[in-house]
């Protein structure tokens, strides 16, 4: 058997036309959706993703400016300039990319950013909301990989989630809303005992850790569906995930690539939320 791939390329570009049909009817009423993206420092990887993020933006529409900081640029600086953005009626949406410089407290400036505008889910009252299953924004990850599990019907209920990697981005939410939507979940990270064990009884293995080939076929269930958060950049420059994707798909019934999965997903996703504040912030509706 092989995998059928989940392309999340093709699902993030067709999701994309119809937010743009969004964005039209919403500037049609004055409204331009507004996503202010600040990065600081000048990690390439990271320069690449917020460029890709005001790309990406531009094309549907989406206004977005990007603040970018000297690695020099202090705590108080960063969390006065949030205070600024919080404050402007145009920006709807802050991102803050991460990590950030080791001497800036990342707790902090997140918890700075108005929930309102907070379009990455990540301040503690978004976080609170979804684990109450309010209204809220959801982590743009997680999220892009319950909108490629819809977009394919696969049932979520009733079945083993096994989720690996803890992050706050990405392991801890993915779990949270897998179990929202009645999934039974098993966390599992550096620590757990018999991991392989574990891992071979999901019947959706979400694996985000960051260690390229990390997982192989013999870790996944035949008829498993497996969801590939790694991006990994090797010496040679190429992009890979964490899950040996030749010997997985052997096994698996459905598999997610990297790259061309989780990734233009979570950039979908983001824009996604970006419409959903300035939605918010007008009290409007559109017809889709
Ligand atoms: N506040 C914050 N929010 C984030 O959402 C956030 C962040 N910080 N820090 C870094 C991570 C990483 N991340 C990615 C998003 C898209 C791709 C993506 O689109 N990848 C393409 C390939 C892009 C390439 O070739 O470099 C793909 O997988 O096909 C990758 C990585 C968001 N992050």
């Amino acid at each position: 058997m092989s995998a059928e791939i989940i392309n999340g390329r093709e699902l993030a570009d067709e999701l994309r036309e119809r937010m743009k049909e969004d964005v039209e009817q919403l500037s049609e009423q004055g409204i331009v959706p507004n996503l202010t993206v600040i990065i600081v420092g000048e990690d390439p990887a990271s320069l690449s993703y917020v460029r890709g993020k005001k790309r990406a933006s531009h094309k549907i529409g989406i206004h977005s400016d990007l603040i970018e900081l000297p690695e020099t640029t202090s705590h108080q600086e960063l969390l006065h300039l949030i205070q600024q953005l919080n404050s402007n009626d145009e920006v709807h949406g802050i991102l803050v990319q991460l990590p950030l410089p080791a001497h800036i407290n990342e707790d902090e400036v997140i918890e700075t950013i108005s929930p309102d505008k907070d379009v990455d889910g990540f301040h503690p009252i978004s976080i609170g909301r979804m684990m109450a299953q309010k209204d809220t924004f959801l982590p743009c990850t997680p999220l892009g990989i319950l909108t490629m599990l819809d977009e394919k019907n696969i049932d979520i209920e009733g079945k083993h989630a096994v989720v690996l990697g803890r992050s706050r981005i990405v392991g801890k939410p993915i779990g949270q809303m897998l179990l929202n939507r009645n999934a039974t979940v098993t966390y599992c990270h550096s620590r757990t005992k018999d991991l392989a064990d574990v891992l071979r009884q999901a019947d959706i293995l979400i694996v985000a850790i960051g260690k390229p080939a990390f997982i192989t076929g013999e870790h996944v269930k035949k008829g498993a569906v497996v969801i590939d958060v790694g991006i990994n950049r090797l010496e040679d420059g190429t992009l890979t995930g964490d899950v040996d994707f030749e010997s997985a798909s052997e096994q698996a019934a459905y598999i997610t690539p990297v790259p061309k999965g989780v990734g233009p997903m979570t950039i979908t996703m983001l824009l996604q939320n970006t419409i959903k504040a300035a939605k918010l912030k007008n009290q409007v509706t559109t017809r889709s």
